[in-house]
């Protein structure tokens, strides 16, 4: 063990002085703001039995739980959500207490990551829970605290969020489409895929609940997305939930919340948690949401009282993160620029040529230097040159607005940001090939795979039930089986050449490629019109 006597666990660090005393700050500052709204401390073991959070909450992966064996061999989680230990004691320890109760904690949450993409594994959350309330001013209640929270921060340029978990379901039910179908819709939704949505919808064609659904990734903006829901469908349940979501944005906007009230009908996950209301906020400088909340109606239930809930929980970290970055001059100048990651190499061609016909003026870029970021003048737009995994990172962090890459990458590497547009060029597919002749799947052998794709091999296999070995490959994929090292491999092809020059054949298609505009999260709702000016551009470059 001696190895890591000086480093701390993938995900956690630790914070020293200014940054202790930001922290402080901030989270004194949403305490205070609590505090003042009636809501009340309460403190839950970091360490809970792992059935607390496994029968309550199945949303939560429990690959990511950070997990403990305790001396009689029970399996323990570090606490990886506030919420559910919440509803815990509401449902058991307060059985006495008068309705409706507002609890409020402070303390962290635990996240099992793996090392190297710079995503936490522990985090401050503050948050707050109102228990025993419904309707319109329970959720505003709610609501109002998390903009009094963020306010008494000193934040000055944050969103709030609105979507509501009644209208994919309705929608969803509406259609009528199996449980494999709807799953597949509502990821499509949630990375707000339009035309992946579009081809998804296809089979149900010219159906009113298809029409709703297919536009649901783009119903995010300003309240006026309100209207436009009203004129897609005639779903009383939906109209009910866009009728609610008006009565609570006039409430808000009563209290002085208006200007930073922005919707999103597109929110769809954790769907059988959040029961009514959902949100999430964000920050300028931070690259993901730094509040999420909701109503979550069934909660409590599983703990065995049936009480109606909502909350929020702030990543205070995060905050304090993005408020002690706030003065620094190149901070400003990007909440105006719209940064772009290109990948470097096949795709940087052809991305650039359909911004010069845009009208960019990318002369600097095409001077051939050895420079990785350039202005393109006049614009307000910034390129970043970069390898096709790092183009994920780098939007994913949010220290890039978008991007463009392949959906191979995208496939392989996962990750959290909007792939919005298939830009149809850079096309191939990955595929299952092998030595002319040999059966691959014959025997009882568990066949060996050599792959630069081992996350994309593994999901392949998996689908077809099938147990196999994978040998990571950095490149020339195609030497493996003629070396013997295995029997197969999972590699992109194109034109098919280096597969037939090697003596090698296809046995099957894995998935299309092609190249991908993704969004940070955050970016896409604080800098929606930049973007969306940025993507119509080049989407009109396509159609020439
Ligand atoms: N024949 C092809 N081989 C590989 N990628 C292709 C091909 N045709 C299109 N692409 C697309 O181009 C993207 C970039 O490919 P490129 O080879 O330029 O980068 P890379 O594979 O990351 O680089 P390197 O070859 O240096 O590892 C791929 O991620 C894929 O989406
Ligand atoms: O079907 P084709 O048109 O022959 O194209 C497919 C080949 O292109 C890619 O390799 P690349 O040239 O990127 O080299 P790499 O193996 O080092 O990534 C891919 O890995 C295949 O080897």
């Amino acid at each position: 063990m001696n190895r890591f006597r000086i480093s701390t666990p993938e995900g956690t660090r630790d914070l020293l002085f200014s940054s202790c005393r930001a922290l402080r700050q901030t989270e004194n500052a949403v305490r205070d703001a609590l505090e003042e709204r009636g809501y009340s401390e309460i403190i839950t073991p970091a360490v809970e039995y792992y059935d607390v959070f496994a029968q309550a909450n199945p949303e939560l992966d429990q690959d990511q739980m950070l997990k403990i064996i305790d001396k009689s061999g029970r399996i323990c989680v570090a606490r990886p959500d506030n919420t559910t230990p919440i509803a815990r004691i509401a449902a058991t320890r307060l059985d006495d207490a008068a309705l409706p109760v507002r609890l409020y904690y402070s303390q962290k949450v635990f996240r099992s990551v793996s090392g190297d993409h710079g995503h936490k594994g522990e985090f401050l959350q503050v948050g707050a829970e109102l228990i025993g309330a419904d309707g319109l001013a329970a959720d505003k209640d709610i609501l109002s605290a998390a903009f009094a929270a963020l306010s008494r921060t000193g934040a000055d340029n944050f969103r709030i969020e609105l979507g509501h978990a009644e209208i994919y379901k309705a929608l969803i039910e509406e259609l009528g489409a199996d449980a494999a179908s709807s799953e597949a819709i509502r990821r499509l939704i949630e990375n707000k895929s339009f035309a992946a949505l579009g081809d998804a919808l296809q089979p149900f064609g010219s159906r009113p609940a298809a029409k709703a659904l297919s536009a649901m990734p783009q119903l995010f903006g300003g309240i006026e997305v309100l209207d436009e829901v009203e004129t897609l469908t005639g779903n009383v349940r939906v109209l009910g939930a866009i009728a609610y979501l008006r009565r609570l944005y006039q409430a808000l906007d009563e209290a002085g919340y208006g200007d930073r009230i922005m919707i999103d009908l597109g929110l769809v996950h954790e769907m059988d948690y959040y029961t009514g209301i959902m949100f999430r906020g964000y920050i300028g400088g931070a690259g993901a949401a730094i509040l999420a909340g909701g109503r979550y109606n069934a909660l409590c239930a599983k703990f065995g009282r049936d009480l109606p809930a909502g909350g929020f929980g702030i990543d205070v970290e995060s905050v304090a993160e993005s408020l002690q970055g706030a003065s620094r001059p190149e901070v400003a100048t990007r909440r105006d620029t719209v940064r772009i990651a290109l990948t470097k190499g096949r795709l940087e061609k052809k991305t650039l040529a359909l911004l010069k016909d845009a009208g960019y003026d990318i002369s600097e870029l095409e001077a051939g230097t050895r420079k990785l970021i350039f202005t393109l003048p006049d614009s307000g737009v910034e390129i970043v040159l970069s390898k096709a995994a790092d183009v994920i990172t780098y939007v994913e962090h949010g220290v890039c607005d978008m991007g463009v890459v392949g959906k191979d990458t995208i496939m392989e590497k996962g990750g959290s940001f909007y792939e919005m547009v298939d830009l149809g060029f850079g096309r191939c597919r990955f595929a299952l090939a092998t030595k002319k002749g040999k059966d691959v799947y014959g025997g009882y052998k568990t066949p060996v795979i050599a792959t630069k794709y081992p996350a994309v091999t593994k999901a392949f296999f998996n689908r077809k039930n099938m147990d196999v070995e994978t040998i990571k490959i950095e490149g020339s994929v195609e030497l493996a089986p003629l070396l013997e090292l295995a029997d197969a491999i999972v590699d992109i092809v194109e034109t098919g050449t280096t597969l037939k020059e090697n003596g090698l054949e296809v046995i099957e298609d894995v998935a299309p490629i092609s190249a991908r505009v993704i969004v940070n999260l955050a970016s896409a709702k604080m800098k929606k019109t930049a973007i969306q000016k940025v993507i119509a551009e080049l989407e009109k470059g396509l159609e020439k």
